[in-house]
């Protein structure tokens, strides 16, 4: 494989369950195969994405104090703005040359979870700029419906009942995460330097980057292939957490950004499941389990803090 391969999501919209069935079995291909491709007709209008690359170019230009206030160091729910280098995806190479900032499921400051301290359930943090909270809510709405749709792909694919995944759907951990990567300015450096190289955790992530090149995936030969944008298409790959569910029916596979020539936005939206499903590979697959039982809060919160230096001192 040199290129992703394309998956319209159209056919799992259909009303006809024969039609929904094909378009699952080309979706479940993609994830057994490569755990990575393109997805097409999906119903995200080309506006709603670039209001939110719009909204993380006016969020990354904020003066550094400013996007201090909103650090994640204040959040134990992983939410809020990492500051350039202090996060190592890939924490052998060293620091990855990139800012971020996490919005995650939105609860009000009074909602019950919130109040209970429940782990990856806070208040979002929101910066000071006009129309910022609605544009950006409205995108990580239609991703999470997008990742619906996906899952019931999923469910029909891997023989399940069509609605298996929804139920752990209801309230799900969710982070929409806008990305940007400075320029490299000709220095040479690591090739996963931006990002280092990694596995994503959650169940899917779906990735709207800009034109500028910078993702490479490791496919099955062990080369690395560019994923470059391809317009009106989202890149969607399978994360640990549903590898070890379907017990490595579907894959979760490595890739990395290289340092930009010029500099990179990017807006990934990581799709887990409720805090408390319990991610048991049983309820997938009859052959022997490769992974013990855990909750989704447990296996999220064992990943980050390998991440993060600030949640291993917390
Ligand atoms: O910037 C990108 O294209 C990908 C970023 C990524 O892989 C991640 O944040 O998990
Ligand atoms: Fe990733």
């Amino acid at each position: 494989m040199k290129q992703l391969p394309v998956i319209s999501v159209s056919g799992l919209l259909s009303d006809d369950a024969g039609v929904r069935r094909r378009a699952a079995a080309a979706l479940g291909a993609a994830c057994r195969d490569h755990g990575f491709f393109y997805v097409t007709d999906h119903g995200i209008p080309e506006t709603r994405v670039n209001a939110v690359f719009d909204n993380a170019h006016r969020l990354f230009a904020l003066p550094d104090e400013i996007k201090e206030t909103l650090s994640i160091k204040r959040s134990p729910h992983n939410r809020g703005y990492v500051a350039m280098s202090d996060e190592k995806l890939n924490p052998e190479a060293g620091a990855d040359r990139k800012e971020a900032f996490n919005i995650g499921t939105d609860f009000p400051e009074d909602h019950p979870d919130v109040l209970a301290g429940k782990p990856f359930r806070g208040v979002n943090f929101w910066p000071p700029i006009d129309g910022w909270r609605a544009q950006v809510l409205a995108y990580f709405d239609a991703c999470l419906e997008l990742g619906r749709t996906l899952h019931r792909g999923f469910s029909l694919d891997l023989g399940l009942p069509e609605d298996f995944f929804a139920q752990h759907l209801t309230q799900p951990i969710a982070t929409l995460r806008m990305l940007h990567y400075p320029a490299s300015a000709g220095e040479v450096a690591r090739a996963d330097g931006g990002a280092g190289t990694h596995t994503d955790y959650g169940n899917i992530t779906i990735l709207a980057t800009d034109g500028v090149p910078g993702l490479e995936v490791l496919n099955r030969q062990g080369e690395w292939i560019p994923a470059p944008s391809l317009p009106g298409a989202f890149v969607v790959n399978i994360g640990d957490c549903l590898m070890r569910w379907s017990n490595d029916t579907y894959v979760s596979t490595p890739h990395r950004v290289r340092p930009p020539e010029r500099e990179r936005y990017a807006v990934a939206f990581f799709l887990e499941v409720n805090p408390d499903a319990v991610v048991d590979p049983r309820d997938i697959s009859d052959a022997p389990p490769k992974y013990p039982p855990m909750t989704c809060a447990e296996y999220l919160a064992s990943r980050l803090n390998a991440t993060y230096d600030h949640r291993r001192q917390a």
